[in-house]
């Protein structure tokens, strides 16, 4: 089994965009190993902003991000890209697929960037989310899928190395009832299993729902 979820610690953080207008700015921020939290909040409030920065996706950030012991926001970007691929399965809003790859090879793609002994267990994680997820057909292009069954395979991606930390902006979005629910029990049971730290933008009261805690963003901030 893989080490247990990070805690998060956030400090003083303030995003900055173009024209120097403050995006994301909070105080402090803290969530424990292994807890799932939900963010909501009205178009626009910066919740997929707040996830980039949690991801270490941005230089434009200031203050301290802390997950365990590692603070990102004081890595240089080769360090974050680095920090993020051990430990980080991260469900992007438009899901940023190679195209021109088959489901299967899409949801294995972090292969490319492991030691040959580590690349048969991610495919295995990749072949067992997939299945879990319900998407046949894998080794078909991923230009031809529909969207509910790319962000399937995104979300097979995120989750297919059992990362410490999942990200996910609007999993649930493009899915039908029945494929929203089994995702939703596929986070929680990872989380149940091995404790991994879950943070999730949302507007699915299902899903919500089944968070620990859920936050509400307006204006840049947690209110
Ligand atoms: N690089 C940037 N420079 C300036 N403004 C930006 C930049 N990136 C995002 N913004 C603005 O910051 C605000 C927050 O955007 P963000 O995408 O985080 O919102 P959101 O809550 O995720 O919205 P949605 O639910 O529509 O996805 C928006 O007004 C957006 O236009």
């Amino acid at each position: 089994m893989r080490d247990a979820g990070l805690p998060l610690d956030v400090c003083d953080l303030v995003l900055t965009g173009d024209r120097g207008r403050d995006i994301v700015t909070i105080p402090r921020l803290t969530v424990a190993a292994g807890e799932a939290v939900g963010l909501r909040g009205a178009s626009g409030a910066g919740k997929s902003s707040l996830l980039f920065v949690l991801a270490g996706l941005t230089s434009r950030m200031q203050g301290g991000v802390l997950w365990g012991e590692t603070d990102i926001v004081s890595l240089p970007p080769d360090a974050r890209a680095a920090f993020r691929a051990d430990h980080m399965g991260i469900v992007f809003q438009d899901f940023l697929l190679f195209e021109e790859m088959d489901a299967r090879g899409n949801a294995a793609v972090q292969a490319m960037f492991r030691t040959r002994a580590q690349r048969a267990a991610l495919r295995e994680g990749a072949e067992r989310e997939l299945a879990a997820l319900g998407l046949s057909d894998t080794g078909r292009r991923v230009d031809s899928f529909s969207g509910g069954e790319r962000q399937r395979v995104a979300v097979a991606r995120a989750l297919a190395a059992k990362p410490r930390v999942i990200l996910a902006d609007e999993p649930t979005a493009n899915l039908d009832r029945a494929t929203g629910d089994r995702l939703i029990e596929d986070l929680l049971r990872l989380r149940d299993g091995s404790g991994q730290t879950i943070i999730v933008v949302s507007h699915d009261e299902r899903l919500l729902r089944r968070m620990d805690r859920v936050l509400v963003m307006e204006g840049g901030r947690i209110v």
